[in-house]
């Protein structure tokens, strides 16, 4: 609800974000490299250090056929799918509905070796854009999650360290309608998806491990929700 005290914050962040991963990876200046490819999944990052501490920014691409982007970010931004795809989430609860399409979430994630564990608030907002290059194609949508406070759970009060994150979900359909006028069917349809993340661990943990487990776990979220998601809607209609 744009009443909410968030709502400018909300605004802002989602269009800075939005303009950002729609950049191509060779646009948004030099840097980044190529550390992770399967498939039609390409993943780069850039090295970068905040306090010592390892912040690499994180943008992967993925073409997926069959499924849509308003598909992609339902089952990205509804907690009651979170635990089926989401492998590190230890435990994750709803603080505050914002409004339907905005929830303020706080998620402890499982301790990853020799890292102390984490823990992190933020506000999740998803949202249908309008298609600015082709008017009568499928709108584009998007999630945005960006660290938050929140009064019930302050920073660093309990055993987790707190992160801070910023992730965009970008996900565009494109529809081939068949050649002899048949209804389109998920063959059909295909989904360029762009994920963006900034994740500052919070407290110090050693540079190698936190590169050797971004390494390992961001392909295979992708992977993995990507997959959860062509398997949750294979035999419901096209959600588009
Ligand atoms: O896109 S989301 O909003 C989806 C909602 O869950 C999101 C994504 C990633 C995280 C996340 C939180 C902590 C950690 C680490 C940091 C130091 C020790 C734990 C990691 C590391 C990068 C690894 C990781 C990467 C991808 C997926 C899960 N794990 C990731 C949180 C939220």
């Amino acid at each position: 609800a744009n009443s909410h005290r968030l709502w400018p914050e909300i605004d802002r962040v989602v269009k800075q974000e939005v303009s950002m991963a729609s950049l191509g990876v060779g646009e948004c200046g030099s840097g980044w490299q190529l550390f992770a490819e399967d498939g039609e999944m390409r993943m780069f990052r850039r090295e970068e250090e905040m306090d010592g501490m390892v912040v690499d920014p994180l943008k992967a691409v993925h073409v997926v056929k069959g499924i849509t982007g308003h598909e992609v970010c339902h089952y990205f931004f509804n907690p009651q799918y979170r635990y089926d795809w989401e492998t590190t989430l230890e435990h994750m609860i709803v603080l505050e509905t914002v409004s339907e399409d905005t929830l303020i979430f706080h998620q402890t994630h499982k301790r990853i070796w020799p890292a102390s564990q984490r823990d992190v608030v933020f506000w999740s907002h998803t949202r249908r854009l309008p298609n600015d290059q082709d008017r009568d194609g499928p709108d584009i949508w998007t999630v945005v999650n960006n660290s938050t406070e929140h009064p019930d759970h302050p920073a660093n009060a309990g055993k987790c360290v707190r992160i801070f994150l910023t992730v965009c979900l970008l996900c565009q359909t494109r529809v081939d309608p068949p050649k002899d006028g048949a209804p389109v069917s998920r063959d059909d349809i295909t989904c360029k998806i762009t994920y963006c993340s900034v994740v500052n661990p919070g407290g110090w943990a050693p540079a190698s491990v936190l590169r050797a487990v971004y390494k390992r776990e961001y392909p295979k979220f992708l992977k993995r929700f990507t997959a959860y998601v062509k398997n949750q809607t294979k035999d419901k209609p096209i959600m588009y």
